[in-house]
């Protein structure tokens, strides 16, 4: 498997003209292989969006290297490459779309890139399709709900050909069937077209199926594993001011009142299991 992208020491300080610089991440080593879901959590302030930025090369280090598909973030003559390997898409999806209609906004990304119009229209189609949009090709997408204009904007990623996706808390503003519909799209491009995925929530059920959870906490990756791995230790995440999926949670509560021999339970499936032991 190839590495998709390696933090190699990384710090980075947002320098204040008045008053104290923060560090806002603070040492970061870790790497990230290609076709991997990572789901990446922490409290309010941890550092999480500002790493998630020196990903995309919207931010570069203070110190130490990010590397994206064996591009160092710091060879400026490369950034657009960078850009191009690693989409970003951000919580508001208002903020994102600029175009009047869907298609424009879609092939917006190809366009910049310098793309053939033949080929830009295929990618539109096909990222339209990837993302189960294409009915709105010609829709304007101010009249569309919060999860559709969300698959809008990881389609205008997808016509660039991404290796990796970064989603910066992409649900937070959306209801549960937007939420649905993102994370469906989301996996399946994961599972289907081998898209690297980085997913930044406060959702602990999102990362449940991820692959690997990264914890940030103060600047710096606090816990690394498995979801079993990590979201089982729940006074750990708790003294980090985190939750833990509501499943867990009630395993934990029932197992503390020993009510259930064990509280290893992420899902619904594991909970009946569990009562039925
Ligand atoms: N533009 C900025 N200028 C100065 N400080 C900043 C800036 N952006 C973030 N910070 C600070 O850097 C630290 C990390 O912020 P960051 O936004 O990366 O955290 P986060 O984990 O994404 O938070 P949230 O969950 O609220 O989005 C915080 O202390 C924050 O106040």
């Amino acid at each position: 498997m190839n590495t998709m992208i390696e933090f190699k020491n990384v710090g980075y300080i947002y320098e204040k003209h008045e008053g104290e610089d923060t560090l806002a991440v603070d040492d970061v080593s870790f790497s990230v292989q290609e076709g991997e879901f990572i789901g990446i959590i922490g409290h309010n302030g941890s550092g999480k969006s500002t790493l998630s930025k020196m990903i995309n090369a919207i931010l570069f280090p203070t110190s130490g290297d990010v590397i994206v598909s064996g591009i160092n973030t710091k060879d400026h003559d490369r950034i657009w490459e960078v850009r191009q390997n690693a989409g970003m898409v951000f919580q508001n999806p208002d903020n994102q779309l600029v175009a009047t209609l869907v298609e424009e906004e879609v092939a917006f990304g190809p366009e910049n890139l310098g793309v053939d119009p033949k080929e830009i229209r295929r990618r539109v189609d096909e990222a339209l399709d990837n993302v189960e949009m294409g009915d709105y090709k010609n829709k304007k997408p101010h009249q569309l709900s919060g999860g559709q204009k969300q698959r809008i904007a990881i389609a205008g990623i997808l016509a660039m050909k991404p290796k990796c996706i970064v989603l910066d808390e992409p649900t937070a503003m959306l209801d549960p069937s937007g939420r649905k519909e993102v994370m469906d799209t989301i996996k399946r491009l994961n599972k289907e077209e081998n898209i690297t995925i980085l997913h930044i929530t406060h959702y602990m059920d999102e990362v449940v199926d991820a692959d690997r959870i990264l914890v940030m906490d103060n600047g710096k990756i606090a816990m690394e594993g498995t979801p079993r791995e990590i979201l089982n230790q729940v006074e750990k995440l708790k003294s980090l001011r985190l939750d833990v999926p509501q499943i867990t949670e009630l395993a934990y509560n029932l197992k503390k009142e020993n009510l259930l021999a064990s509280s290893d339970v992420l899902t619904v499936h594991e909970m009946v299991d569990a009562l039925c032991q």
